[in-house]
C-alpha cells in the first residue's frame, strides 16, 4: 500500500512494471466484472465489430476487381462493381455507427458502475485510510484512472480486434494471392518490429518524464490557488509566477526531447514502411513481368500490405494502452479491496438511541500513522447521562483525540470506552455515530443552500423541523436578512458566512440530529461579543439534557460544567469542578485561568496560544 503511494506521481518504477506483468492482466480482467451486467450489449457490439471489419477487408479485393475490369479481365461491368462497392460502403457505415453506439453504451454504463463502487468504497473507508492518501490522488483514481479504462472499452478493445483481424486476415489473403511476394514482404517485418519496440520503449520513458513534470506544475497551481490569500498577503504573486514558469519550462524541455524521438521514429517508420512497399512493388513488378501475377492482384496485394503495416503500428499503441490500463485497474482494485468500516450498500434505518452514560477506562492510544508517539496514556473519565464535561489543556495534549476515539475513528491500543455500560466496539458503527453530534471548531459548509446545509443533520427532516432548528440555533435572524433566505447559496460558490453564522448552522444541524451525546469543539478564534452571545445561547439550548463533552479553548464558557478534565501530554492530571480546580495550589487549571484573565479582562484568549 505504502509503496503505491510512494510511486504516485513519481513514475512507474521497474518493480511496479514487473508487478504489472505478473498480476496486472488478472487485475485488469477483474475490472471486467463491471462489464458483466452488459455482456448482451457487448456481444452485439462484437458482432458489429467483426462484420464491419469484414467489410473493410473487402476494399482491396474490390479495388483489384475494378482494375481487372479496366484490364478487361473481369466478368463484371464497371458499374456493377461500383454499385457493389457503394453497397459495401453503406453496410460498413451502418455497422460502424452501431458498433460505436453499442460499445459506448457498455463502457459508459460500466464506468458509471466503477465510479459508483469506487466512491461508495472510498467514502465508507475508515479515517485512517485518508491519512495515508492525498485527496488529489483519490480524485485521480476516480477520474483519470476510470477514464483510462473507459477508453479501453470504447476504443482500444475495438481497435485491438480490428488490428488483429486485419493482420491475420490480411496475411491470409496475400498468401493466397502470391506466397512468394508474401514471403518477400514479411522478410522486412522483423526489422521494423524490433526497431519499433526499441524506439517505443525509449519514447515512453521520455514521455513519462514529461508527464511527471506536468503533474509537478499542477501542484504549483493547486497549492497557490488553495492558499491564494497567503500568496497575496505576502505579495508573492511574481515569485509564484516565476516558480510556475520554471516548472513549465521543464515540461517544454522534456516534451521537446520526447518530440525529437517521436519525430525521428515516425520519419524512420515512414521511410521503412514506404521503402518496404517500394520493395514489394519492385518484386511484384517482376512477378507480373514473368506472368506469375496480374496487375490487379498486385494492386490488391499492395493495399493489403498497407493495411497490415498500419495494424502492426496500431498494435504497438495498443500495447502501450494496455500497460496504462493495467496500471489504472491495479490502482482501482487496490482501493476496491480495502475494507469498509460500514456496508456501503446498506443504509441502516434501525436506530437505537442511547442514554449517554460514557466511561473511558485506562485508554491508551497511538495514531497508526505515528506509531512511535503515544498520544493518550491511561485516560479514564466518566460522563453521566445529561452531564457536561470539559477537556482542557494545551494544544496537542490530546483533547480532540479523546473524542475521535468515541466516534470510533480509530482503534484503541488499550483500555475500553463504554456507552451505557456497553463497549463502543459492540455497537453497530452507524448506530453509534447516529447517537453523537459534533459541533466542530471549523464548520465546513457544502456547496448548496442554507436549507440543504442545515438538513444535512437529518436528511428526511420536514421543512418545519428545519425552520425550528434554525430558530433554536439563533440562525433565523441572519438567514432572513438574505434576500433568498433559506435558499441562499453558501459554500465555495455562494455567500461566505461569518464564523459565528457558520457555527449557528452547525448547531442547527446538531439540533436536527437530536442525539443523546454532543461533542462541542469550541472555536479557537473569539467571535465578536454579539455573535458570541447568540452562539452561546444556541449552544446552551442544544446542550440541555444531553451528555456533552466540550473541548474547551476559552475557560469562561465552561465554569458551569459538571467536571473539568485537565490534560497534559495525553494524561489526565487534574479533575474536578471549576471551583475545586481553582483551589488547587499551583494547579494547571488555576494557572490557565489566571493567565487568561491577566492577558485581558475583556477579551477571551484561546488556551491554545500558550503552547
Ligand atoms: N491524525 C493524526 N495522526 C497522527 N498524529 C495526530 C493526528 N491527529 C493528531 N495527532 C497528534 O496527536 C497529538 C494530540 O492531538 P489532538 O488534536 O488530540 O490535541 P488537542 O489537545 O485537541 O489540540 P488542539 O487543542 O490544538 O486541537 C498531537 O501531537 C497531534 O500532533
Amino acid at each position: 500500500m505504502a509503496k503505491r503511494r510512494d510511486s504516485f506521481g513519481a513514475g512507474v518504477s521497474e518493480e511496479d512494471k514487473k508487478k504489472v506483468n505478473k498480476e496486472g492482466l488478472k487485475n485488469a480482467l477483474r475490472i471486467f466484472r463491471f462489464v458483466a451486467p452488459y455482456k448482451g450489449t457487448f456481444i452485439i457490439g462484437m458482432f458489429f465489430l467483426i462484420f464491419s471489419n469484414l467489410t473493410t477487408m473487402t476494399f482491396p479485393l474490390l479495388i483489384g476487381e475494378m482494375t481487372k475490369v479496366i484490364e478487361g479481365k473481369s466478368k463484371y461491368q464497371i458499374n456493377e462493381v461500383t454499385i457493389f462497392f457503394f453497397g459495401v460502403l453503406i453496410v460498413q457505415a451502418v455497422l460502424s455507427f452501431f458498433r460505436i453506439y453499442t460499445f459506448s453504451q457498455v463502457s459508459e454504463k460500466a464506468m458509471r458502475d466503477v465510479r459508483k463502487s469506487l466512491y461508495s468504497k472510498i467514502i465508507t473507508l475508515p479515517v485512517f485510510f485518508f491519512e495515508k492518501r492525498r485527496v488529489g490522488e483519490l480524485m485521480s483514481r476516480i477520474t483519470s484512472d476510470v477514464t483510462q479504462l473507459q477508453d479501453v472499452l470504447s476504443v482500444t478493445l475495438a481497435e485491438f480486434f480490428r488490428q488483429v483481424f486485419t493482420l491475420v486476415g490480411g496475411i491470409a489473403f496475400i498468401s493466397y494471392i502470391s506466397w512468394k511476394l508474401t514471403l518477400f514482404m514479411l522478410g522486412t517485418f522483423p526489422f521494423l518490429v524490433i526497431a519499433a519496440m526499441v524506439f517505443g520503449k525509449f519514447i515512453r520513458k521520455v514521455s513519462k518524464k514529461a508527464q511527471d513534470e506536468l503533474a509537478n506544475t499542477n501542484v504549483v497551481v493547486e497549492e497557490t490557488l488553495q492558499s491564494i490569500n497567503v500568496v497575496k498577503a505576502f505579495t508573492n504573486e511574481h515569485l509564484e509566477i516565476n516558480r510556475y514558469s520554471l516548472s513549465l519550462q521543464k515540461v517544454v524541455n522534456n516534451a521537446l526531447k520526447a518530440a525529437t524521438f517521436r519525430g525521428g521514429f515516425v520519419s524512420f517508420i515512414i521511410f521503412a514502411l514506404f521503402g518496404g512497399i517500394v520493395g514489394v512493388v519492385w518484386f511484384g513488378a517482376q512477378l507480373v513481368a514473368s506472368g506469375d501475377l496480374i496487375l490487379a492482384e498486385l494492386l490488391t496485394f499492395i493495399f493489403y500490405t498497407a493495411f497490415i503495416g498500419g495494424s502492426v503500428g496500431g498494435l504497438g499503441d495498443i500495447y502501450a494502452q494496455l500497460q496504462k490500463t493495467i496500471g489504472a485497474s491495479e490502482r482501482i482494485t487496490e482501493i476496491l479491496d480495502e475494507v469498509s468500516e460500514i456496508n456501503p450498500d446498506k443504509s441502516s434505518e434501525i436506530f437505537t438511541p442511547v442514554k449517554g452514560n460514557i466511561i473511558y477506562e485506562n485508554v491508551a492510544f497511538t495514531y497508526p500513522s505515528r506509531p512511535d508517539m503515544q498520544i493518550l496514556k491511561n485516560v479514564s473519565l466518566e460522563v453521566k447521562s445529561g452531564e457536561k464535561i470539559a477537556l482542557v489543556g494545551y494544544s496537542g495534549a490530546g483533547k480532540s483525540t479523546i473524542v475521535q476515539l468515541l466516534m470510533r475513528y480509530y482503534e484503541l491500543n488499550a483500555g475500553t470506552i463504554k456507552i451505557d455500560g456497553k463497549n463502543i466496539n459492540a455497537y453497530d458503527l452507524t448506530d453509534l455515530r447516529k447517537n453523537i453530534a459534533v459541533v466542530p471548531q471549523e464548520v465546513m459548509l457544502f456547496g448548496g443552500t442554507i436549507y440543504e446545509n442545515i438538513s444535512y443533520g437529518k436528511p428526511d427532516a420536514t421543512e418545519a423541523e428545519v425552520f425550528e432548528a434554525a430558530r433554536k440555533a439563533n440562525a433565523l435572524q441572519f438567514i432572513d436578512s438574505f434576500p433568498e433566505k433559506f435558499q441562499t447559496l453558501v459554500g465555495e460558490r455562494g455567500v461566505k458566512l461569518s464564523g459565528g453564522q457558520r457555527q449557528r448552522i452547525a448547531i442547527a444541524r446538531a439540533i436536527l440530529k437530536n442525539p443523546a451525546i454532543l461533542i462541542l469543539d469550541e472555536a479557537t478564534s473569539a467571535l465578536d461579543s454579539e455573535s458570541e452571545k447568540l452562539v452561546q445561547e444556541a449552544l446552551d439550548g442544544l446542550m440541555q439534557n444531553r451528555t456533552t463533552i466540550i473541548i474547551a479553548h476559552r475557560l469562561a464558557t465552561i465554569r458551569n460544567v459538571d467536571t473539568i478534565y485537565v490534560l497534559r501530554d495525553g494524561e489526565v492530571i487534574e479533575t474536578g469542578s471549576h471551583d475545586e480546580l481553582l483551589l488547587l495550589d499551583d494547579g494547571i487549571y488555576s494557572n490557565l485561568v489566571k493567565l487568561q484573565y491577566e492577558t485581558t479582562s475583556t477579551e477571551q484568549v484561546s488556551v491554545n496560544s500558550e503552547d
